[in-house]
């Protein structure tokens, strides 16, 4: 990514306390860090040290307690449809058929498209997903992976701007997520967007991202920010390049030592 792209998302000293029955439990801790326009961004880093309240503040969902997050410049105020939002479950309206859950979104105000881009629109993204011969169906009577390809079909349909992912494959199994994968790395390459990642798998980050942000455990703060040194478009055999392997081990190394961390602190609180 050239460094002349615009500042799209910015993190400006951010930090998150949620109320306990014990006082206040800090979440983030002071983290800045910027993404720019067309960049994929992942956030890899111990299972609940606050990866999810990250994408919730860009989401709109959650305030900062001090510091703000700005979206090109301006401080996110409330959710949008600028922000497409996957998160690993409930991405569905389970009262409405496949067909009618990814024209949802293009039928509201804000990102109103005419009635025959619409059924384009569907149908491309239900054929994308492998979803045509299901677009009656409710979700019910989808399997897990569908559902999830339908909740990121309805996500990408609208086309927005940002995308912000919360392990939107991580209920996949090991073939659907490699195809969502690529299949993400398709439609980025058609639509350009600027993506923001929360993964636990290494590998996943690696593959997809421009930058890797590695937090700590609980408080999350920035740990390191890597830039994966290859290009895109991206194939399946760079997971057999030597230096994928070196990477890989680097960052599962940085987030083994603070899987470490979060276990000593769990010692000193029983203590
Ligand atoms: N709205 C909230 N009110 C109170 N506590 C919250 C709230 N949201 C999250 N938390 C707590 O904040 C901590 C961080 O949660 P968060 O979901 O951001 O972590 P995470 O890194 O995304 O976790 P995981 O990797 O397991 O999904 C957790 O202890 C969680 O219980």
């Amino acid at each position: 990514m050239t460094p002349q792209q615009p500042i799209r998302i910015s993190f400006d000293h951010v930090s998150v306390d949620f109320p306990t029955e014990h006082g206040p439990m800090r979440v983030l801790d002071d983290v800045s860090f910027d993404i720019r326009n067309g960049e994929f961004v992942s956030i890899i880093g111990p299972s609940g040290c606050g990866k999810t309240t990250m994408m919730n503040i860009v989401g709109g969902f959650v305030q900062p307690t001090s510091g703000q997050v700005l979206l090109d410049g301006k401080p996110v105020a409330a959710p949008g449809p600028d922000r497409g939002v996957i998160f690993q479950e409930y991405g569905v309206f389970p009262w409405l058929t496949v067909r009618q859950n990814i024209e949802f979104g293009l039928k509201l105000s804000a990102s109103r498209v005419p009635a025959a881009e619409r059924e384009e629109i569907v149908q491309r993204y239900m054929l994308l997903m492998g979803l045509s011969d299901f677009a009656g169906h409710f979700p019910k009577h989808l399997s897990g992976g569908m559902r999830q390809r339908l909740a990121i079909a309805r996500a990408y349909a609208v086309r927005p701007e940002f995308l912000l992912m919360d392990e939107p494959f991580g209920a996949l199994d090991a073939q659907t997520r490699s195809a969502m994968q690529d299949l993400l790395l398709q439609v980025l390459q058609s639509d350009g967007k600027t993506v923001m990642l929360i993964t636990h798998s290494v590998e996943e980050a690696i593959y997809l991202s421009s930058r890797i942000v590695v937090v700590t455990a609980r408080p999350a703060r920035i740990r390191t920010v890597i830039d994966v040194p290859f290009g895109y478009p991206r194939a399946e055999n760079l997971h057999e390049a030597p230096r994928f392997a070196e990477l890989r081990a680097h960052i599962r190394d940085l987030v083994m030592q603070e899987y470490a961390a979060q276990a000593r602190q769990a010692v000193r609180m029983s203590d």
